[in-house]
Protein backbone atom coordinates (compact mmCIF):
# COMPACT_ATOMS: atom_id res chain seq x y z
CA UNK A 1 0.00 0.00 0.00
CA UNK A 2 1.20 3.38 -0.77
CA UNK A 3 2.91 5.15 2.58
CA UNK A 4 2.92 8.86 2.19
CA UNK A 5 6.20 9.71 3.57
CA UNK A 6 4.64 12.87 5.27
CA UNK A 7 1.01 11.67 6.90
CA UNK A 8 -0.34 15.17 6.66
CA UNK A 9 -0.04 15.68 3.35
CA UNK A 10 -2.53 12.23 3.19
CA UNK A 11 -4.71 13.67 6.00
CA UNK A 12 -5.24 17.47 5.80
CA UNK A 13 -4.72 17.67 1.83
CA UNK A 14 -5.73 21.91 1.26
CA UNK A 15 -8.92 22.76 1.05
CA UNK A 16 -9.69 23.45 -2.60
CA UNK A 17 -10.36 27.15 -2.37
CA UNK A 18 -14.10 25.56 -3.82
CA UNK A 19 -14.52 22.06 -3.50
CA UNK A 20 -16.79 20.39 -6.11
CA UNK A 21 -18.89 19.37 -3.08
CA UNK A 22 -18.85 22.62 -1.28
CA UNK A 23 -20.41 23.61 -4.62
CA UNK A 24 -22.82 20.71 -5.01
CA UNK A 25 -26.31 21.70 -3.63
CA UNK A 26 -28.05 19.09 -1.95
CA UNK A 27 -30.51 17.68 -3.78
CA UNK A 28 -34.10 17.07 -2.17
CA UNK A 29 -32.77 13.48 -2.76
CA UNK A 30 -36.29 12.20 -3.85
CA UNK A 31 -34.49 9.97 -6.51
CA UNK A 32 -37.02 7.11 -8.28
CA UNK A 33 -34.47 5.25 -9.87
CA UNK A 34 -31.05 3.73 -8.51
CA UNK A 35 -28.03 4.07 -10.67
CA UNK A 36 -26.03 1.75 -12.52
CA UNK A 37 -22.46 2.48 -13.02
CA UNK A 38 -20.34 0.32 -15.09
CA UNK A 39 -16.85 -0.44 -13.53
CA UNK A 40 -15.13 -1.84 -16.36
CA UNK A 41 -12.66 0.80 -16.21
CA UNK A 42 -11.88 0.48 -12.35
CA UNK A 43 -8.40 -0.15 -12.71
CA UNK A 44 -7.79 2.15 -15.81
CA UNK A 45 -4.43 3.30 -15.61
CA UNK A 46 -5.32 6.46 -17.54
CA UNK A 47 -6.36 8.93 -14.60
CA UNK A 48 -9.19 10.91 -16.24
CA UNK A 49 -11.25 7.45 -16.80
CA UNK A 50 -11.01 7.10 -13.03
CA UNK A 51 -12.03 10.74 -12.68
CA UNK A 52 -14.65 10.09 -14.77
CA UNK A 53 -16.00 7.10 -12.66
CA UNK A 54 -15.67 8.96 -9.57
CA UNK A 55 -18.02 11.75 -10.63
CA UNK A 56 -21.09 9.21 -11.57
CA UNK A 57 -19.82 7.45 -8.19
CA UNK A 58 -20.55 11.02 -6.15
CA UNK A 59 -23.64 12.05 -8.04
CA UNK A 60 -24.83 8.34 -6.83
CA UNK A 61 -23.35 9.00 -3.37
CA UNK A 62 -25.14 12.13 -3.03
CA UNK A 63 -28.90 11.98 -4.50
CA UNK A 64 -28.95 8.39 -3.95
CA UNK A 65 -26.59 6.29 -1.35
CA UNK A 66 -27.44 3.68 -3.75
CA UNK A 67 -25.69 2.12 -7.12
CA UNK A 68 -25.30 -0.92 -8.86
CA UNK A 69 -22.31 -1.96 -9.96
CA UNK A 70 -22.20 -3.04 -13.46
CA UNK A 71 -19.20 -5.34 -14.39
CA UNK A 72 -17.84 -5.82 -10.89
CA UNK A 73 -15.41 -8.49 -11.54
CA UNK A 74 -16.93 -10.97 -9.11
CA UNK A 75 -17.22 -14.78 -10.93
CA UNK A 76 -20.20 -15.59 -11.52
CA UNK A 77 -19.17 -19.50 -10.80
CA UNK A 78 -18.05 -18.12 -7.45
CA UNK A 79 -21.49 -16.34 -6.73
CA UNK A 80 -23.18 -19.53 -7.71
CA UNK A 81 -20.89 -21.67 -5.46
CA UNK A 82 -21.55 -19.60 -2.27
CA UNK A 83 -25.30 -19.19 -3.08
CA UNK A 84 -25.64 -23.33 -3.22
CA UNK A 85 -23.65 -23.19 -0.13
CA UNK A 86 -26.07 -21.26 1.53
CA UNK A 87 -29.03 -22.96 0.52
CA UNK A 88 -27.69 -25.80 1.82
CA UNK A 89 -26.66 -24.53 4.66
CA UNK A 90 -29.95 -23.30 5.62
CA UNK A 91 -31.78 -26.32 4.61
CA UNK A 92 -29.98 -27.97 7.57
CA UNK A 93 -32.08 -28.74 10.98
CA UNK A 94 -32.73 -26.14 13.15
CA UNK A 95 -30.71 -28.06 15.66
CA UNK A 96 -27.65 -28.03 13.31
CA UNK A 97 -27.71 -24.44 12.77
CA UNK A 98 -28.26 -23.50 16.07
CA UNK A 99 -24.79 -25.21 16.96
CA UNK A 100 -22.95 -21.99 15.35
CA UNK A 101 -25.53 -20.02 17.35
CA UNK A 102 -24.31 -16.27 17.17
CA UNK A 103 -24.37 -15.39 20.89
CA UNK A 104 -22.08 -18.61 21.43
CA UNK A 105 -18.95 -16.49 19.52
CA UNK A 106 -17.23 -13.75 20.90
CA UNK A 107 -17.47 -11.43 18.01
CA UNK A 108 -20.77 -11.99 16.22
CA UNK A 109 -19.89 -14.73 13.97
CA UNK A 110 -22.19 -17.40 13.13
CA UNK A 111 -25.76 -18.15 12.29
CA UNK A 112 -28.93 -16.10 13.37
CA UNK A 113 -32.11 -17.80 12.83
CA UNK A 114 -35.35 -16.61 12.29
CA UNK A 115 -36.77 -13.27 13.95
CA UNK A 116 -33.30 -13.52 15.96
CA UNK A 117 -33.01 -9.90 14.79
CA UNK A 118 -34.86 -6.97 14.65
CA UNK A 119 -33.42 -4.30 12.87
CA UNK A 120 -35.82 -1.59 13.03
CA UNK A 121 -36.91 -1.18 17.01
CA UNK A 122 -40.61 -0.58 15.75
CA UNK A 123 -40.51 -3.91 14.15
CA UNK A 124 -41.74 -7.45 15.19
CA UNK A 125 -38.68 -9.10 14.42
CA UNK A 126 -36.83 -9.78 10.85
CA UNK A 127 -37.92 -12.84 8.75
CA UNK A 128 -34.79 -14.21 7.37
CA UNK A 129 -32.03 -16.06 9.09
CA UNK A 130 -28.48 -15.44 8.36
CA UNK A 131 -24.67 -16.72 8.92
CA UNK A 132 -21.87 -14.24 9.75
CA UNK A 133 -18.35 -13.86 9.00
CA UNK A 134 -15.50 -11.76 8.98
CA UNK A 135 -11.87 -12.30 7.53
CA UNK A 136 -9.62 -15.02 7.34
CA UNK A 137 -6.80 -16.21 5.27
CA UNK A 138 -8.32 -17.46 1.92
CA UNK A 139 -7.90 -21.67 1.48
CA UNK A 140 -4.30 -21.70 -0.83
CA UNK A 141 -4.97 -24.52 -3.25
CA UNK A 142 -7.74 -22.46 -5.51
CA UNK A 143 -6.90 -19.15 -7.40
CA UNK A 144 -3.78 -17.79 -6.52
CA UNK A 145 -1.99 -15.17 -8.09
CA UNK A 146 -5.02 -12.96 -8.06
CA UNK A 147 -4.84 -11.03 -4.80
CA UNK A 148 -1.33 -10.09 -5.64
CA UNK A 149 -2.21 -6.43 -5.52
CA UNK A 150 -4.16 -6.37 -2.75
CA UNK A 151 -3.11 -4.37 0.40
CA UNK A 152 -4.65 -7.10 2.37
CA UNK A 153 -2.54 -8.09 5.03
CA UNK A 154 -2.15 -11.68 6.26
CA UNK A 155 -2.27 -11.71 9.64
CA UNK A 156 -4.35 -9.39 11.74
CA UNK A 157 -5.68 -8.32 15.06
CA UNK A 158 -8.82 -7.01 15.39
CA UNK A 159 -8.78 -5.92 18.69
CA UNK A 160 -11.66 -6.36 20.24
CA UNK A 161 -13.59 -7.75 17.58
CA UNK A 162 -10.32 -10.82 17.16
CA UNK A 163 -12.00 -13.80 16.59
CA UNK A 164 -12.11 -16.42 14.57
CA UNK A 165 -15.15 -17.45 12.34
CA UNK A 166 -17.22 -20.68 13.19
CA UNK A 167 -18.26 -23.18 10.09
CA UNK A 168 -20.22 -26.06 9.67
CA UNK A 169 -18.87 -29.50 10.43
CA UNK A 170 -16.74 -30.16 6.54
CA UNK A 171 -18.55 -33.87 6.81
CA UNK A 172 -22.13 -32.12 7.07
CA UNK A 173 -21.27 -29.62 4.07
CA UNK A 174 -18.06 -30.49 2.07
CA UNK A 175 -16.66 -27.30 0.45
CA UNK A 176 -18.94 -24.84 1.77
CA UNK A 177 -16.25 -23.06 3.87
CA UNK A 178 -13.60 -22.93 0.64
CA UNK A 179 -16.82 -22.13 -1.40
CA UNK A 180 -18.09 -18.82 1.21
CA UNK A 181 -14.35 -17.73 1.37
CA UNK A 182 -13.55 -17.25 -2.36
CA UNK A 183 -16.35 -14.98 -2.64
CA UNK A 184 -15.45 -13.33 0.11
CA UNK A 185 -12.24 -12.59 -0.72
CA UNK A 186 -13.11 -11.52 -4.17
CA UNK A 187 -15.82 -9.35 -3.32
CA UNK A 188 -13.04 -7.82 -0.88
CA UNK A 189 -10.96 -6.97 -3.79
CA UNK A 190 -14.21 -5.30 -4.96
CA UNK A 191 -14.24 -3.22 -1.84
CA UNK A 192 -10.85 -2.62 -2.09
CA UNK A 193 -11.04 -1.27 -5.48
CA UNK A 194 -13.76 1.00 -4.31
CA UNK A 195 -11.97 2.94 -1.57
CA UNK A 196 -9.39 4.97 -4.33
CA UNK A 197 -12.57 5.88 -6.54
CA UNK A 198 -14.64 7.13 -3.30
CA UNK A 199 -11.30 9.49 -2.16
CA UNK A 200 -11.55 11.01 -5.78
CA UNK A 201 -15.69 11.30 -5.32
CA UNK A 202 -14.79 13.33 -2.48
CA UNK A 203 -12.25 15.12 -3.87
CA UNK A 204 -9.53 13.66 -1.85
CA UNK A 205 -5.97 12.23 -2.54
CA UNK A 206 -6.48 8.25 -3.83
CA UNK A 207 -5.11 7.25 -1.06
CA UNK A 208 -6.66 8.75 1.16
CA UNK A 209 -8.51 5.88 2.88
CA UNK A 210 -5.32 3.49 2.37
CA UNK A 211 -3.89 4.12 6.09
CA UNK A 212 -7.39 3.29 7.40
CA UNK A 213 -8.56 0.47 5.61
CA UNK A 214 -5.12 -1.58 6.23
CA UNK A 215 -7.48 -4.72 7.57
CA UNK A 216 -10.91 -3.12 6.67
CA UNK A 217 -13.44 -4.79 8.86
CA UNK A 218 -15.36 -6.78 6.76
CA UNK A 219 -17.98 -9.00 7.77
CA UNK A 220 -20.25 -10.87 5.23
CA UNK A 221 -23.94 -12.40 5.62
CA UNK A 222 -25.73 -15.15 4.08
CA UNK A 223 -28.91 -14.39 4.14
CA UNK A 224 -32.13 -16.11 3.34
CA UNK A 225 -35.49 -14.68 3.23
CA UNK A 226 -38.62 -17.30 3.70
CA UNK A 227 -41.49 -15.92 1.19
CA UNK A 228 -43.69 -13.54 3.03
CA UNK A 229 -47.44 -14.03 2.57
CA UNK A 230 -49.03 -11.25 1.38
CA UNK A 231 -51.75 -12.08 3.38
CA UNK A 232 -49.84 -12.24 6.19
CA UNK A 233 -48.80 -8.57 5.74
CA UNK A 234 -51.41 -6.38 5.71
CA UNK A 235 -50.30 -2.99 3.39
CA UNK A 236 -50.19 -0.99 6.78
CA UNK A 237 -48.21 -3.23 8.75
CA UNK A 238 -44.31 -3.29 7.66
CA UNK A 239 -44.02 -4.53 11.07
CA UNK A 240 -42.89 -7.76 10.53
CA UNK A 241 -40.78 -8.08 7.33
CA UNK A 242 -37.85 -9.83 5.72
CA UNK A 243 -35.34 -6.92 7.60
CA UNK A 244 -36.69 -4.18 8.85
CA UNK A 245 -35.87 -0.18 7.43
CA UNK A 246 -32.37 0.63 8.83
CA UNK A 247 -29.58 2.04 7.57
CA UNK A 248 -26.14 -0.01 7.40
CA UNK A 249 -23.38 -0.34 10.54
CA UNK A 250 -21.29 -2.48 11.48
CA UNK A 251 -21.44 -4.77 14.68
CA UNK A 252 -18.02 -2.94 16.09
CA UNK A 253 -20.39 -0.11 16.89
CA UNK A 254 -23.23 -2.14 18.77
CA UNK A 255 -21.23 -2.92 21.45
CA UNK A 256 -20.49 0.52 22.49
CA UNK A 257 -23.99 1.34 21.95
CA UNK A 258 -25.34 -1.50 24.33
CA UNK A 259 -23.23 0.14 27.01
CA UNK A 260 -25.03 3.70 26.60
CA UNK A 261 -28.17 4.33 28.82
CA UNK A 262 -30.19 5.04 25.75
CA UNK A 263 -34.00 4.11 24.98
CA UNK A 264 -34.35 1.76 22.20
CA UNK A 265 -36.32 4.51 19.83
CA UNK A 266 -33.11 6.51 20.11
CA UNK A 267 -30.94 3.89 18.68
CA UNK A 268 -31.67 4.54 14.86
CA UNK A 269 -29.92 8.08 15.98
CA UNK A 270 -27.12 6.08 17.31
CA UNK A 271 -25.93 4.07 15.11
CA UNK A 272 -22.73 5.27 13.55
CA UNK A 273 -19.68 3.29 13.42
CA UNK A 274 -16.47 2.14 11.26
CA UNK A 275 -19.87 1.30 8.40
CA UNK A 276 -18.39 2.62 5.04
CA UNK A 277 -20.36 1.04 2.41
CA UNK A 278 -22.03 -2.38 1.49
CA UNK A 279 -21.49 -4.78 -1.47
CA UNK A 280 -24.89 -7.00 -2.03
CA UNK A 281 -25.68 -9.49 -4.02
CA UNK A 282 -29.08 -10.44 -4.32
CA UNK A 283 -30.72 -13.05 -6.14
CA UNK A 284 -34.07 -12.75 -8.73
CA UNK A 285 -36.76 -12.50 -6.17
CA UNK A 286 -36.81 -9.19 -5.56
CA UNK A 287 -38.11 -7.31 -2.58
CA UNK A 288 -35.08 -4.77 -1.65
CA UNK A 289 -36.52 -1.25 -1.14
CA UNK A 290 -35.14 2.01 -0.94
CA UNK A 291 -36.74 4.85 0.51
CA UNK A 292 -35.88 8.63 -1.06
CA UNK A 293 -36.65 11.92 1.25
CA UNK A 294 -40.12 12.08 0.37
CA UNK A 295 -40.58 8.64 2.23
CA UNK A 296 -41.40 7.26 -1.28
CA UNK A 297 -40.06 3.34 -1.27
CA UNK A 298 -38.01 2.33 -4.55
CA UNK A 299 -37.69 -0.89 -5.60
CA UNK A 300 -33.87 -2.44 -5.71
CA UNK A 301 -34.68 -4.46 -8.80
CA UNK A 302 -32.68 -7.36 -8.85
CA UNK A 303 -30.38 -6.83 -12.29
CA UNK A 304 -28.82 -10.04 -13.48
CA UNK A 305 -25.00 -9.22 -13.67
CA UNK A 306 -24.71 -6.38 -11.03
CA UNK A 307 -24.27 -6.13 -7.58
CA UNK A 308 -25.77 -3.76 -5.77
CA UNK A 309 -23.65 -0.71 -3.98
CA UNK A 310 -24.72 1.12 -0.84
CA UNK A 311 -22.97 4.60 1.39
CA UNK A 312 -23.06 3.21 5.01
CA UNK A 313 -23.41 5.35 7.79
CA UNK A 314 -19.50 6.57 8.60
CA UNK A 315 -19.46 7.43 4.81
CA UNK A 316 -22.32 9.79 5.96
CA UNK A 317 -20.41 10.95 9.26
CA UNK A 318 -17.25 11.25 7.61
CA UNK A 319 -18.85 13.48 5.18
CA UNK A 320 -21.23 15.20 7.64
CA UNK A 321 -21.30 19.27 8.45
CA UNK A 322 -22.80 22.51 9.57
CA UNK A 323 -24.95 23.69 6.77
CA UNK A 324 -26.70 27.17 7.53
CA UNK A 325 -29.67 26.05 5.92
CA UNK A 326 -30.58 22.62 7.08
CA UNK A 327 -28.65 21.50 10.22
CA UNK A 328 -27.52 18.34 9.89
CA UNK A 329 -25.98 17.69 5.79
CA UNK A 330 -24.21 14.34 5.09
CA UNK A 331 -22.41 14.88 1.27
CA UNK A 332 -22.57 11.16 1.00
CA UNK A 333 -26.23 9.39 1.87
CA UNK A 334 -26.72 6.48 4.16
CA UNK A 335 -29.87 5.67 2.58
CA UNK A 336 -32.62 3.94 4.66
CA UNK A 337 -33.84 0.51 2.96
CA UNK A 338 -35.50 -2.80 3.98
CA UNK A 339 -36.71 -5.89 2.50
CA UNK A 340 -40.20 -7.65 1.47
CA UNK A 341 -40.01 -10.68 0.07
CA UNK A 342 -43.47 -10.64 -1.38
CA UNK A 343 -42.20 -12.72 -4.27
CA UNK A 344 -43.84 -15.88 -2.83
CA UNK A 345 -40.10 -17.72 -3.45
CA UNK A 346 -37.13 -18.35 -0.91
CA UNK A 347 -34.82 -15.37 -1.13
CA UNK A 348 -31.28 -15.16 -0.78
CA UNK A 349 -28.66 -12.51 -0.72
CA UNK A 350 -25.60 -11.76 0.57
CA UNK A 351 -24.34 -8.29 2.02
CA UNK A 352 -20.45 -7.58 2.62
CA UNK A 353 -20.05 -4.56 5.14
CA UNK A 354 -16.82 -3.12 4.70
CA UNK A 355 -15.55 -0.34 7.60
CA UNK A 356 -12.79 1.16 8.25
CA UNK A 357 -10.08 -0.58 10.46
CA UNK A 358 -11.54 -1.24 13.75
CA UNK A 359 -8.76 0.21 15.56
CA UNK A 360 -9.68 3.73 13.96
CA UNK A 361 -10.09 6.30 16.46
CA UNK A 362 -13.37 6.48 18.43
CA UNK A 363 -15.08 9.99 18.35
CA UNK A 364 -18.26 10.67 20.31
CA UNK A 365 -20.85 13.57 20.19
CA UNK A 366 -23.04 14.94 22.56
CA UNK A 367 -26.08 17.13 21.15
CA UNK A 368 -28.90 18.24 22.59
CA UNK A 369 -32.07 17.38 21.62
CA UNK A 370 -34.71 18.86 23.68
CA UNK A 371 -35.16 17.13 27.21
CA UNK A 372 -32.66 14.43 25.85
CA UNK A 373 -29.06 14.32 25.51
CA UNK A 374 -28.34 12.53 21.81
CA UNK A 375 -25.11 10.43 21.74
CA UNK A 376 -23.50 10.04 18.44
CA UNK A 377 -20.28 7.48 17.87
CA UNK A 378 -18.13 7.73 15.09
CA UNK A 379 -15.11 6.19 14.03
CA UNK A 380 -12.66 8.91 13.26
CA UNK A 381 -8.64 9.47 11.80
CA UNK A 382 -8.72 13.59 12.86
CA UNK A 383 -11.30 15.19 14.76
CA UNK A 384 -12.86 17.16 11.69
CA UNK A 385 -14.93 15.69 8.24
CA UNK A 386 -13.31 15.24 5.42
CA UNK A 387 -11.73 18.67 4.67
CA UNK A 388 -13.44 19.02 0.95
CA UNK A 389 -17.07 18.62 3.00
CA UNK A 390 -16.51 21.86 5.50
CA UNK A 391 -15.41 25.74 5.21
CA UNK A 392 -16.06 28.20 7.07
CA UNK A 393 -20.19 28.41 6.32
CA UNK A 394 -20.39 24.97 6.44
CA UNK A 395 -18.55 24.35 9.60
CA UNK A 396 -17.85 20.56 10.64
CA UNK A 397 -21.24 19.75 13.04
CA UNK A 398 -19.07 17.30 16.08
CA UNK A 399 -15.85 17.98 17.54
CA UNK A 400 -13.65 14.64 18.34
CA UNK A 401 -12.85 14.14 22.09
CA UNK A 402 -9.73 12.24 23.67
CA UNK A 403 -10.58 8.50 25.24
CA UNK A 404 -10.42 10.23 28.64
CA UNK A 405 -13.14 12.84 27.63
CA UNK A 406 -15.27 10.20 26.18
CA UNK A 407 -15.24 8.48 29.44
CA UNK A 408 -15.77 11.57 31.59
CA UNK A 409 -18.56 12.80 29.29
CA UNK A 410 -20.48 8.91 29.51
CA UNK A 411 -20.26 9.11 33.28
CA UNK A 412 -21.93 12.63 33.07
CA UNK A 413 -24.54 11.53 30.60
CA UNK A 414 -25.00 8.29 32.78
CA UNK A 415 -25.10 10.27 35.92
CA UNK A 416 -27.77 13.34 34.39
CA UNK A 417 -30.02 10.05 33.19
CA UNK A 418 -29.89 8.41 36.52
CA UNK A 419 -31.37 11.94 37.94
CA UNK A 420 -34.16 13.36 35.84
O1 LIG B 1 -30.81 -8.69 1.77
C1 LIG B 1 -30.83 -7.56 1.28
O2 LIG B 1 -31.16 -7.36 0.12
C2 LIG B 1 -30.45 -6.37 2.11
C3 LIG B 1 -29.79 -6.74 3.40
C4 LIG B 1 -29.47 -5.55 4.22
O3 LIG B 1 -29.91 -4.46 4.00
C5 LIG B 1 -28.55 -5.69 5.36
O4 LIG B 1 -28.22 -6.84 5.73
O5 LIG B 1 -28.14 -4.66 5.92
FE1 LIG C 1 -28.75 -2.96 5.02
Amino acid sequence: MAHHSDQHDVRFPPLPASGLLLAAQRTESTFEEIPVIDFKDATSRDPRVRRELANLIRDACINVGFFYIKNHGIPQELIESTVEAGKDFFALSEAEKMKLDIHKSPNFKGYTPLFGENTDASGLGDLHEGFDLGWEPKPLPSEQGDFSQSTMVTVRDDGVMTGGNVWPDSNTLPGFKEAVLAYYHSALKLGQLLFPLFALALDLPEAFFDDKTTKPAAIMRLLHYPPQSPTKLKPQDDRQIGIGSHTDYEASAWVAFLLLPFSSENWNLLTSDSQCFTILWQDSAGGLQVQNASGKWIDAVPIPGTVVLNIGDQFARWTIRNNPYISLDDVFKSTVHRVINRSGLERYSIPLFFGSDYDVLLEIATHQMGESVLVMLRTVWNPQPVPTCVSPETPAKYQAITAGEYVKSRLEVTYAHSTS
